[in-house]
């Protein structure tokens, strides 16, 4: 028998497979089919989810472990940052580690336990990155501009700006008044569609200054669609606030970044370029199900037979979330 835990940071939506408890790990494209049955809104397990995180030995010894990430279309992701804290939690109670790397696509990212957000609310705070606005690497293409800073682009909504930053999945960031999720979802599927500027698509995040340090974000995901949350999403967004409203942010506090699913901290340290800035990403690490089923039937997809334990995490989480709100808002 085999475990998949379901688990969820902000509740953005994951199942963790560990390729390593498997006799014949997953192939590309059985994780890929495996992740558009588990995740599918309707017909998948436990209400579906975002992505399917695949633990896999770190291809070196400075790593407790490398994560990749498959989005519920299948496709594949560079980096995840709420998930990356998920897989943090898992690592660590398996390890005993509180302090240690996970490898990533593009880099070994540091991670850490942090204090409990609240009783049965356990927390990690991992490194966001590495960090590019550069057009090549996001990729995207408008008038042959080197980079999206602030930019006003007509083509996408007009009376907005954008800011195009990779960490090092693609993410474009816009700062609005009224926040309408019908624009959103209107941008977030047409530059998730076959266009003439991210060709790799993006996620689309609008956001709202709350006062000094605060935020409001809502994330379109590419390969996903509307989320409760995105962790790479709200830490790019950081960095575009800190940015493009300097008298606003304060270098020496974290920022509280809220979102539909809930809330998370985020930490900038601003360098004399994007890429030697700094991010980190704190929040919960919530694991609502673990699930039994044997390596035959994870590989057919059979997942009939399953045997589904849920924990008491998500009403401790739910209740934090609650008290959290109350205070800040
Ligand atoms: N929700 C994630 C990001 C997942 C990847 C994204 N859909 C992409 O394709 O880049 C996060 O928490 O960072």
């Amino acid at each position: 028998m085999l475990t998949l835990i379901k688990a969820h940071g902000s509740e953005n939506q994951f199942f963790l497979l560990d390729q390593r408890q498997l006799t014949q790990p997953l192939t590309d494209i059985e994780l890929s089919r495996i992740a558009r049955q588990l995740c599918h809104p309707h017909t998948g397990l436990l209400g579906g989810a975002d992505g399917l995180l695949v633990i896999a030995p770190s291809p070196n010894t400075t790593c407790l472990g490398a994560m990749r990430v498959i989005n519920a279309d299948g496709s594949e992701a560079k980096m995840c940052g709420n998930g990356l804290r998920t897989v943090s939690r898992y690592l660590a109670e398996q390890s005993g580690k509180t302090h240690f790397q996970v490898a990533t696509l593009e880099a070994d990212l540091d991670v850490a336990r942090s204090a409990n957000l609240a009783p049965d609310v356990p927390a990690f705070s991992v490194q966001i990155g590495p960090i590019s606005m550069a057009a090549a690497t996001l990729p995207f293409a408008y008038h042959q501009l080197p980079e999206l800073f602030n930019t006003a682009v007509p083509e996408f909504v007009g009376q907005q700006t954008f800011t195009a930053i990779a960490v090092p999945n693609p993410h474009l960031i816009s700062f609005v008044d009224h926040l309408d999720p019908s624009v959103l979802g209107e941008l977030g599927r047409r530059l998730n569609a076959p266009n003439p500027y991210f060709p790799e698509g993006v996620n689309v995040s609008f956001a709202k200054l709350l006062g000094p340090n605060r935020l409001f974000v809502q994330t379109y995901e590419r390969g996903v669609g509307f989320t409760n949350a995105c962790g790479t999403g709200m830490s790019a967004t950081s960095l575009a606030f800190a940015m493009q409203h300097p008298t606003q942010f304060d270098a020496s506090s974290d920022l509280v970044v809220l979102n539909p699913g809930g809330l998370v901290r985020t930490h900038v340290t601003l360098g004399k370029t994007p890429a030697t800035s700094t991010l980190r990403l704190i929040g919960n690490a919530t694991f609502t199900a673990k699930v039994s089923l044997s390596e035959p039937d994870l590989h057919a997809g059979n997942f009939s037979a399953a045997h589904v334990e849920t924990t008491n995490e998500e009403a401790a989480y739910q209740a934090f979330v609650h008290h959290a709100k109350q205070s800040i808002l």
